[in-house]
């Protein structure tokens, strides 16, 4: 049986090189458990070069992660804790580096991708927030990008309520003024929470927590998010409204959206002068969500009473920071995630989403790529290594020099569309598609992209079949359009280079090219024959493989009528030589033929 563990989605590439960790697989989709004796015997050798070089891949943790975290990592890597790099240090060593785990502290820029030279495959954060992670470098270099965005919700929610009274308690400025020598209690007067309205903007995870505790202090909770559903606010007792009637009515504004182009500065002086006068704000977000400026001047005019501020637009902020510095304004340094428990939570989370990455695996937390449930991930396994190999034996059947710009392909499935997720499919078509004629090494998280780029369309249709839903698809076919053949036969009647196939017991096979139907299952390397139908074929190839030490896996012939034309399909282990190839070409009865490497 294919486990989803054995299946490796994300970063291994087909074509090995020795002595490098990254490349200690031979194939993206080689089982632990196969059969195929060349492919054991690469596998041992090229895991055998690894071990001489370097058995373990290298995680560089560029911030302080929890020790559980760490030792987790030990067990699979070898660890570089190379903390308060500078950009350019970080760019020096990340060449030498197979997975890179960051907090918010680390700019990782589109130059740590390039710089890293392919050899970066993931990079783990720590934490929520991934602004610092520029995701469209990281999907272009086929770089996974996982986050653990569970371990620290209630740490940030904790914060956000501790901002929120100790702000309206002036607990701070008490503080550092008895510390100075002061006792003015009449100065720090504060105001009560109870009653009062909180609008909580983005009702996310951590917002629902803050919410919930928000109501616990007997505070009228509203919130704002476009995307939140209305059933989870209604199970807490909130109100979902726009951004301007929440803004508008709030005493207190407590903000829990991420920092995107949405998001960014949507705390301006427009929406400043829409709010409540004296109204109360707590940024336990992201600081770029706020435009600084606009909030010094909305506090020098009274438009907001106070702020506190865990989150800054530029960590850390300048010394003479007027924001910071402000009378009205509490101050802590990114402290949201920052409780013993929440630290030793996100070391673990990112530290198993690392590895996993590493093994291969689909992340739960990819950020970057499609996330696929393992059980649909096992259920569609077979059909992933059918996809890729339906792909790179398409493309080999292309004439040199016709560029592939238009490819269909159809799911032929009992399945609705909603019940097939074909993203993991597609990328394995595209991977399939490129790699043979390329040296671009395609995965999960760049296949749409390196297609886009490359002017490749591919295009998906459904081919819905009568009967039981119990298995995912029936057949996947794959056409290219506007090309010529170096193989003629595979041209279908509507002139489309057409190859189709279908899971056997498990194995991808070959059913169809172009309009003959076949039937080999696709391991190592496939021989095309288009032959006149007549007795002594498969004898005449079989000699002259058998006299160059070629083996024989398995041999079949499709045929439209008895002794018209046939195409004989023939599975061999080893790629024979040139000349065995000529001579197979001279054999009258043979009109073409084509080698094809899976
Ligand atoms: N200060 C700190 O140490 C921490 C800060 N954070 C920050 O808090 C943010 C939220 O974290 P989680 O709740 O775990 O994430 P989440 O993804 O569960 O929630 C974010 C919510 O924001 C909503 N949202 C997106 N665009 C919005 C918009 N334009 N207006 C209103 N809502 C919008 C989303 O629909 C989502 O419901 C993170 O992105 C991170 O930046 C998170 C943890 C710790
Ligand atoms: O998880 C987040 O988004 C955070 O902001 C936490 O940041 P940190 O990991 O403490 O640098």
């Amino acid at each position: 049986m294919v486990t989803t563990s054995s299946l490796n989605l994300v970063f291994t590439p087909t074509k090995p090189t020795p002595l490098s960790w990254k490349h200690s697989f031979p194939s993206p989709f080689t089982t632990a458990n196969c059969t195929h004796r060349q492919n054991r015997k690469a596998y041992r050798f090229v895991v055998f070069a690894t071990l001489l070089a370097d058995p373990k891949p290298t995680v560089l943790v560029a911030e302080k992660l929890g020790k559980a975290g760490l030792e987790l990592l030990k067990t699979f890597a070898n660890v570089d804790c190379s903390y308060n790099l500078s950009p350019e240090e970080l760019c020096t060593k990340i060449s030498l580096c197979d997975a890179l785990i960051v907090r918010s502290g680390t700019k990782v820029t589109r130059e740590v991708f390039e710089r890293s030279g392919g050899r970066l495959k993931v990079v783990g954060r720590a934490g929520v927030g991934i602004d610092n992670v520029d995701l469209s470098a990281a999907t272009e270099h086929g770089c996974l990008v996982v986050n653990a965005p569970t371990a620290n919700t209630i740490a940030a929610a904790e914060h956000g309520i501790a901002l929120l009274t100790a702000m309206a308690r002036n607990i701070a400025q008490a503080d550092a003024s008895i510390k100075a020598g002061k006792w003015q209690r009449s100065k720090y007067v504060g105001v009560s929470l109870l009653g009062k309205t909180l609008a909580v903007i983005g009702f996310g995870k951590v917002g629902s927590e803050v919410a919930r505790r928000a109501k616990g202090l007997g505070m009228h909770v509203i919130a704002h998010d476009p995307y939140a559903p209305a059933d989870r606010a209604r199970a807490i007792g909130v109100d979902l409204l726009t951004f301007e009637e929440a803004i508008l009515i709030a005493d207190f504004i407590s903000l829990h959206m991420p920092l995107t182009p949405a998001t960014s500065k949507i705390f301006n002086d427009q929406a400043f002068s829409r709010m409540k006068k004296g109204v109360r704000i707590v940024n336990v977000a992201r600081g770029g969500v706020i435009d600084e400026e606009a909030l010094v001047r909305a506090l020098d005019s009274g438009i907001v009473s106070q702020a506190a501020l865990d989150v800054f637009t530029k960590e850390p902020p300048p010394k003479d920071s007027r924001l910071v510095l402000h009378e009205n304004v509490t101050v802590t340094p990114h402290l949201g995630a920052s409780t013993t428990e929440a630290q030793e939570g996100v070391a673990i989370e990112v530290a198993e989403a690392v590895i996993g990455a590493l093994k291969g695996e689909l992340a739960a937390t990819a950020v970057n790529a499609p996330m696929v449930p393992a059980e649909v991930l096992a259920e569609l396994a077979p059909f992933v290594t059918l996809s890729e190999k339906l792909g790179r034996l398409a493309v080999q059947l292309v004439a040199g020099g016709s560029g592939v710009q238009s490819v269909k392909v159809t799911y032929a499935s009992a399945r609705g569309p909603d019940d097939l997720d074909t993203r993991l499919l597609r990328a394995m078509i595209t991977k399939g598609l490129i790699e043979p004629i390329t040296s671009v090494f395609i995965n999960l998280v760049n296949a749409d992209f390196t297609a886009k780029q490359r002017g490749l369309r591919i295009t998906e249709e459904r081919f819905l079949l009568d009967g039981s839903p119990e298995n995912p698809l029936e057949f996947i076919q794959i056409q290219i359009a506007n090309v010529e053949s170096k193989f003629a036969t595979a041209i279908s009647d509507s002139g489309e280079i057409k190859v189709e196939g279908r899971v056997k017991d498990g194995k991808p096979h070959l059913t169809k090219v172009g309009s003959f139907g076949v039937d080999v299952s696709l391991e190592g390397s496939l021989i095309l024959c288009r032959q006149v139908d007549q007795p002594g074929m498969i004898g005449s190839v079989g000699n002259i493989l058998g006299e160059e030490n070629v083996n024989v896996s398995f041999m079949s012939v499709g045929r439209i009528a008895p002794r018209k034309q046939a195409v004989m399909t023939i599975g061999v282990d080893e790629e024979p030589s040139k000349e065995a190839l000529k001579r197979i070409g001279e054999i009258p009865a043979i009109e073409e033929f084509v080698f094809l490497k899976l």
